[in-house]
């Protein structure tokens, strides 16, 4: 459904997107994360249409994602999404169907469809006068007026309560149900485990890696093992290194029974990161006359995964030019913005419409 390749996205000098490239099937979910200035709204914007890449090509269902066929499959919500604060979530809603020349008992069933599935109430009070929480759902309802096949979602969920973060994703979920092809970006990562079939994770404008959550947990992760035994491995084995325990503590005693072990006895909790230090804990515990009683592994979570993909030199976003993956220019010496980048978002060359398809 999206193909995107070699894009690159420059203002001026600096290189919001670097030599992207990605594709993102029919009816898949894909997020895209990354740490603030990665680069992930550059990204969701270009696919839907509102920014002209430097170079590269987004295709999206057969069309150049500008063009305006495409505009009109396409629903976007943007990270920001201001209201008209005097108007109802209803009139609200079928302003924006009109704008697409919906007609209006079409337009009608659909907001009231996708009002229900997003669980809003007040449909008729005043938007300046409705919660946080309502007002994304509006702005997400007004994403589907055009009953688009395509939905770019820039942080969903961000700022949201609990429930409404639930209901927010749960609706995400529904969209693939129905077959839509969704890709957001997301800061929270749980949230991004439980909607995204694939994830793209970027950094200083590049994609630093791609794949399934699982697939990134295989690659980038490292499981740890947690050995419990009835005695304290490191008063046993002068051999076994401080380095070889835990950075999240070590040997420690552990209060409660593990599975396996007999009677409520205290058990000692190690946690190494390899299978050959479980064999010298396995060792040391036998020659001192103790037991090991369990060995469980821990997985990684996505958040350790993220940081290890994120934490790594990059090179330089100034001067970089389409196609190169390397810097042409050392920005080092502080010319331009700082690490957080320019300030102006929209200061720059993208055109007048980059924020609002639409707002009138
Ligand atoms: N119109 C613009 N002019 C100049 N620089 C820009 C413009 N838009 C974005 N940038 C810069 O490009 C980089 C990537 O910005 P982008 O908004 O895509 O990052 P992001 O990953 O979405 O960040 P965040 O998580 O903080 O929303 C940032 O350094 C940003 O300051």
């Amino acid at each position: 459904m999206i193909e995107v390749s070699g894009l690159h996205k420059a203002y001026g000098d600096f290189a919001a997107v670097v030599d992207s490239s990605f594709e993102v099937g029919d009816g898949e979910v894909f997020g895209v994360v990354g740490p603030n200035g990665a680069g992930k709204t550059t990204t969701l914007k270009t696919l839907a249409g509102l920014i002209e890449p430097t170079s590269g090509t987004v295709r999206v269902a057969g069309y150049d994602a500008a063009d305006p066929e495409m505009r009109r499959r396409l629903g976007f919500l943007p990270e920001e999404s201001p209201l008209y604060e005097d108007m109802t979530a209803l009139s609200y809603l079928r302003f924006f169907a009109d704008l697409y020349d919906v007609p209006r008992s079409v337009a009608d069933d659909r907001i009231e469809d996708a009002l229900d599935r997003l669980d809003l109430e007040h449909r008729r009070r005043r938007l300046g006068d409705v919660s946080k929480g309502m007002k994304r759902k509006v702005a997400i309802a007004r994403s589907l007026v055009n009953d688009p096949e395509v939905l770019i979602y820039d942080e969903p969920a961000s700022g949201l309560d609990p429930v409404t973060t639930d209901s927010v994703l749960a609706f995400v979920r529904e969209l693939r149900e129905a077959g839509k092809t969704v890709v957001l970006s997301a800061h929270n990562l749980h949230h991004v485990e439980s909607v995204c079939d694939r994830v793209a994770v970027m950094d200083e404008g590049e994609i630093a890696a791609r794949g399934t959550v699982a697939e990134l947990r295989e690659e980038h992760g490292t499981v740890e093992y947690v050995v419990f035994t009835t005695i304290d491995p490191a008063n046993v084995d002068p051999r076994l290194p401080d380095a070889e325990r835990s950075s999240r503590g070590g040997s420690e005693v552990d209060d409660a029974t593990p599975e396996g072990s007999t009677g409520g006895a205290r058990r000692y909790r190690t946690r190494v990161s390899s299978m050959a230090d479980v064999d010298r804990i396995r060792e040391a515990i036998a020659d001192a006359g103790g037991e090991v009683v369990d060995i469980r592994t821990d997985e990684p979570t996505l958040e350790s995964v993220f940081l290890s993909i994120v934490d790594r030199p990059m090179a330089s976003r100034y001067g970089r030019t389409p196609g190169s993956n390397s810097a042409t220019v050392d920005g080092s010496g502080g010319d331009g913005p700082g690490e957080s980048g320019p300030s102006g978002h929209g200061s720059g060359e993208g055109r007048p419409d980059e924020d609002e398809p639409g707002e009138p």
